[in-house]
């Protein structure tokens, strides 16, 4: 695999899937924000905030040029956070060669927009780009990815030839990777599950149990696919890796931040506090506003993300929150779908 690849982002996710492609035999660059970053991981091999305790590979090149990491380059990854895309692709699009494939694997929707990733990229790149631009999603944390704990994850493009392309430049024996046809259902699992997955934490923090954890990944889900569906998704989509898969590992795991950040505020912490301790993207936080100003402009109920909403934004209490969850009007289960007796 002699493929040159621009890595945007070396934050968790960026330096870790750096690390895959380039064990993959990629010769890859890793775009910096930071001096002190890329230098640490040119000279020292590390990038110890984000990955205490890991050595790096040493084909994996650091800079901290945007025109140097992707000029000529066959693949360009995308992995900042969702608030900074665009400035990042806008800067980048000058210098992405004309057949490169554009991959992103950030989780969270445009902030005032509400657009998503794909939809920004798309947006900012030349336009015969349009078919090359992929999304790689699912249940995927850095620090066991890191390991070669065996992870399972999905690259969805509207080109089929896009995906596997893709799907073939990442793939090895930890890291296996499915292709879906699905972008809009792929991009729409992998934000909003960060909702539930704050919710998770704070349910947790407040003493509750496996019950509660199992309805809110099972009510969540229904939400996610109730505005997924209105948004154009495939519903089936949400079954697999960007919907069950990833809402399973981001709400039962601590290595999560969302799920971090949801029991910090469980706590009685501020949010500007929580964010501010994390020192890493809590990309749930955005997202609950999209989900807010989202389930309004397509008209779908999201109880649960509505209540976040509440808690996160307008100071309501966390055990006000799940009194007036559990006892909201009577509906059915599964109503949009099975209709009748
Ligand atoms: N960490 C994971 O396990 C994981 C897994 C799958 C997907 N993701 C997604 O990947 C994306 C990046 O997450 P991460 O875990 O690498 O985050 P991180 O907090 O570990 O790192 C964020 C990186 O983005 C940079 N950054 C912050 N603000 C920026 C700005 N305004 N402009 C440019 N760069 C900026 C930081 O310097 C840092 O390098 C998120 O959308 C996240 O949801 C993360
Ligand atoms: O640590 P989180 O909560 O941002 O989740 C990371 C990944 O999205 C898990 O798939």
């Amino acid at each position: 695999m002699d493929q040159r690849v621009a890595v945007l982002g070396a934050g968790s996710w960026g330096t870790v899937l750096a690390t895959v492609l380039a064990e993959n035999g990629c010769d890859v660059t890793l775009w910096a924000r930071r001096t002190e970053v890329a230098d640490e991981i040119n000279h020292s091999h590390t990038n110890h905030k984000y990955l205490p305790g890991v050595m790096l590979p040493e084909a994996i090149t650091a800079s901290t040029s945007i025109s140097d990491t992707v000029t000529g380059k066959d693949m360009i990854l995308f992995v900042v956070p969702s608030h900074s895309m665009r400035t990042i692709a806008g800067e980048a699009a000058p210098w992405v060669k004309k057949d490169a494939l554009v991959v992103h694997a950030s989780k969270g929707f445009e902030v005032g927009t509400w657009k998503r990733m794909s939809e920004v990229l798309k947006e900012e790149l030349p336009p015969e780009q349009g078919v090359r631009i992929a999304v790689l999603s699912g249940p995927s944390h850095a620090e066991e990815v890191i390991q070669k704990c065996p992870t399972t994850v999905v690259v969805a493009s509207v080109c089929q030839e896009t995906a596997e392309r893709v799907q073939a430049i990442f793939i090895n024996s930890y890291f296996r990777v499915y292709t879906n046809p699905d972008i809009i259902g792929v991009e729409v699992g992998g934000a909003l599950k960060n909702i539930i997955a704050l919710a998770s934490g704070l349910a947790d923090g407040l003493g509750f149990g496996d019950n509660s954890k199992a309805a809110l990944i099972t009510r969540g889900l229904a939400e996610i696919a109730r505005l997924g569906s209105a948004m154009g998704a495939k519903p089936i989509t949400f079954v697999g890796l960007a919907g069950v898969g990833d809402l399973v590992v981001t709400c039962t795991s601590r290595h999560s931040r969302n799920w971090r950040a949801g029991h910090m505020i469980s706590q009685g912490k501020k949010l500007e506090q929580v964010l501010e301790e994390m020192g890493m993207v809590v990309e749930g936080v955005k997202t609950t506003q999209a989900a807010h100003a989202l389930s309004a402009n397509y008209q779908v109920e999201m109880p649960l993300a509505e209540q976040l909403y509440a808690v996160l934004f307008t100071g309501k209490d966390p055990a006000q929150a799940v009194k007036d969850l559990m006892t909201r009007g009577r509906t059915g289960e599964l109503e949009e779908i099975i209709q009748g007796w």
